[in-house]
């Protein structure tokens, strides 16, 4: 009996052991009559340039100068978009943060993948950046870099590093920093955080959406949205 049970049983367990992991595609949507029958799908789906919804917010979009960890310019345009709930999110957190007398700037929302490809082939430290076997949060539209201002001046809120800076003190916990900057940044984290947003753990300035994972990847140009 014990010997037929392990004839039987044998096949499948070395079956189940053996087989490699299937290697799941990377679904990247590339054109733009796709991402069009997805928001006709549903209007969630939608890359709603953010000024458009909130006119007051301030964009540094650094991407598109050469003032950027690449050195080169990366964006033909000097736009910020992001999915539909993640700007009306983002509005919520900008009316919250008026009433205190701060604001958001953005440096960054969606990002085209060919542009997370580029970025992975010359970043110096691959940990700042996203692999493009996964893609970033960005390329779904589900991800906003961006720190805080005072809304008299205009100025931006002193945080532990500079935006992209591949220091250890970028990390969203570091503990080694006054307690003005740790106050400042844990501001920040925590205004995101009420509106859906959660940091990255080792950069500040980055804010995944939750629920990211029910939007594709996108590779469209700004110029065509
Ligand atoms: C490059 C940097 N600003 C950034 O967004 N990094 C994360 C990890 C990403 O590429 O998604
Ligand atoms: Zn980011």
């Amino acid at each position: 009996m014990k010997i037929l049970l392990l004839t039987l049983f044998f096949p499948i367990i070395t079956f189940a052991q053996g087989r490699p992991k299937p290697i799941q595609k990377l679904v990247v949507v590339s054109s733009y009559n796709q991402y069009l029958a997805s928001v006709k799908t549903n209007p969630n789906n939608e890359l709603v340039e953010i000024t458009k919804s909130i006119p007051d917010i301030k964009l540094d979009i650094r991407y598109a100068t050469n003032d950027n960890f690449m050195q080169q310019v990366m964006y033909n345009q000097a736009r910020a978009f992001a999915r539909k709930p993640v700007v009306e999110s983002l509005k919520r957190i900008q009316r919250d943060l008026n009433k205190k007398g701060y604001g958001l700037k953005i440096f960054d929302g969606y990002r085209p993948y060919a542009i997370t490809v580029a970025f992975y082939k010359k970043a110096s430290d691959k940990n700042f950046v996203a692999n493009p076997n996964k893609g970033s949060k960005h390329n779904r539209g589900c991800a906003v870099d961006l720190t805080l201002i005072n809304l008299k001046t205009g100025e931006e809120i002193a945080m532990p590093t500079s935006y992209d800076s591949f220091a250890a003190a970028a990390a969203a916990n570091y503990e080694n920093v006054s307690p003005e900057l740790k106050r400042n940044r844990n501001f920040l984290i925590t205004a995101m955080q009420k509106h859906g947003f959660k940091v990255l753990s080792n950069e500040w300035w980055h804010f995944d959406f939750n629920g990211w994972q029910n939007y594709n990847l996108m590779d469209i140009p700004f110029e065509k949205l």
